[in-house]
């Protein structure tokens, strides 16, 4: 454990605070101790975590008096300075529950000789919170609220738990509700992409594939897709980008995970269909997870909870989906994906002859089929899913080999006849990423496929969660072509193979 300590030390009485000469903030390698007995707290909560508290293990003072902030929650700080008084102000997000904190400010009244002193030390502690990034952190955020996303509580969730979080951190908020089906795409193609930093979408998996699909259609879609993060807190039902970036759906979390997120390049993927070239960010899916997507919007009102329903209703009947499939294969077996789960892949530097779209590398699915791409037929196929993110929705964590960073999609097949208790162990095990051994799921890394449907007439064709038509699709990877925010270089929250 580390025992860096830097104090702020204070030498004068406020208010009839009395302010000991010693340090009244202590600054560590993980946390920001604060002695309380020294210190006027602005906007104390009951729920401070105290010195002997078991908060992540960090050695500190030992004193029960001292109260311990993670840097993590540090939101911001500042000298304040007013004609009777100066003293500087730290926000942090205090935690009232497992599932939510809220900002709290205090006030360490300083003497007007300790002004400069303070200004270098409130720096220091920004700069650690911020991990020597907060002069250019995200902070410039447009956020879209689906008013319809989900359960319909996202702007609610916004007021409550986001907006305080955001206002604390000293972000730039400029808000604007989707109005309309696909309004989302509209905001993104016309957006001035040097006002933001983010897109944060307040909304289900369906507006941040808008904003990407917006931006894409944009004639500098490169820039655009590598200047603005795309992010999602959770005002939907499945939330998968948001489990993903930050291993949580509680609101305000995630907004802490987003205000201290980094910019992290990501995988994007285009699919084409009929004439159509769209950019997925999240998943495909034919038969099974499709349905589950797709086939469940009559149980909406249950949020999270329609898939588990849908899952045991059609689980029952072992439905099967025809399908031949062709792939261009990364790592074809599972042991070789166990191998290289640490392997870092980062995308090749180097300029880009183009301003749009990157060029299709292998063609749209009205091109002959490449000669290296292995063809499969599946005449029992009961789900084709195909990931970008480790985390679909809560405690689904179907890809645990995906990477946001690796140039790969994670594809998992499953044939419908396996059995409803293997079928079972499958979902069972996705909370953990356990499913990945079940030797009947199919589990690769490919940088492009082709999906033909085969003696059925309409279904469902899921991308990102939106319903596409029944028919042949094909999709490749580019290798970090859009940018997030995520707690961890290239790294997802979740149950990793790593
Ligand atoms: N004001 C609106 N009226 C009608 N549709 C809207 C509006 N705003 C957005 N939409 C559409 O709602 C669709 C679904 O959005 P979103 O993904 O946010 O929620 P969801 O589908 O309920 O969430 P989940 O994917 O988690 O189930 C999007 O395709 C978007 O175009």
């Amino acid at each position: 454990m580390s025992s860096e300590h830097q104090g702020l030390v204070t030498s004068t009485s406020h208010d009839g605070v009395a302010i000991s000469p010693e340090d009244a903030l202590l600054l560590d390698t993980h946390s920001l101790i604060i002695r309380e007995d020294r210190v006027t707290i602005a906007d104390k909560r009951k729920s401070s975590k105290k010195r002997d508290a078991s908060c992540c293990g960090i050695a500190g003072t030992g004193k029960p008096s001292d109260e311990l902030v993670t840097l993590h929650n540090i939101l911001w700080a500042r000298v304040y300075i007013s004609e009777d008084k100066s003293a500087v102000q730290i926000t942090s997000a205090k935690e009232l529950s497992s599932r939510l904190v809220k900002p709290s400010t205090i006030s360490i009244p300083i003497d007007d000789g300790d002004l400069e002193k303070a200004d270098r030390w409130v720096e220091r502690l920004l700069e650690k919170a911020y991990e020597g990034m907060y002069l250019s952190a995200a902070k410039r955020f447009k956020v879209l609220i689906n008013p319809h996303g989900g359960p319909g509580t996202a702007e609610k969730i916004y007021k409550t738990e986001i907006e305080p979080i955001f206002a604390a951190a000293s972000c730039h908020i400029d808000v604007e509700h989707t109005e309309y089906s696909e309004h989302a795409i509209k905001i993104a193609q016309e957006l001035d992409i040097e006002a933001y930093d983010a897109v944060v979408c307040i909304s289900g998996d369906g507006v941040p594939h808008e904003v990407f699909n917006g931006l894409a259609r944009r004639p500098d879609a490169r820039k655009a897709l590598n200047k603005i993060a795309v992010c999602q807190l959770p005002g939907g039902s499945g939330n998968g980008m948001c489990w993903s970036f930050t291993g949580t759906d509680a609101p305000s979390l995630a907004a802490v995970a987003l205000v201290k997120g980094k910019r992290t390049p990501f995988d994007l993927v285009s699919v084409t269909q009929g004439d159509k070239r769209i950019l997925s960010f999240l998943s495909q899916s034919v038969g099974l997870t499709a349905e589950l997507d797709l086939g469940t919007e009559n149980m909406r009102w249950m949020g999270n909870t329609r898939f588990t329903v849908g899952f045991l209703q059609r689980v029952i009947t072992e439905r099967i989906y025809p399908s031949e499939i062709h792939v261009k294969l990364a790592i074809e077996s599972k042991e070789e994906i166990r191998r290289n789960a640490s392997t870092v892949r980062l995308p090749p530097d180097g300029e880009h002859e183009y301003e749009g779209l990157p060029p299709l590398q292998y063609g749209t699915v009205n091109d002959p089929v490449p000669d290296d791409w292995v063809a499969e037929s599946h005449p029992k196929m009961g789900n084709f899913y195909c990931g970008n993110m480790i985390c679909m929705s809560k405690d689904i964590h179907f890809f645990p080999a995906a990477k946001p960073n690796d140039g790969h999609m994670d594809l998992a097949t499953m044939d419908g006849d396996v059995g409803r208790l293997k079928a079972v162990g499958v979902m069972l095990g996705a909370e953990t990423g356990k499913h990945f051994d079940i030797p009947e799921l199919n589990y690769r890394k490919v940088l492009a496929y082709r999906f033909t449907p085969k003696n059925q007439k309409d279904g469902y064709i899921s991308i990102d969660g939106e319903k596409v038509a029944f028919a042949p699709f094909q999709a490749e990877i580019h290798h970090g072509l859009g940018v997030s925010l995520s707690l961890r270089p290239n790294v997802y929250e979740g149950p990793t193979l790593v």
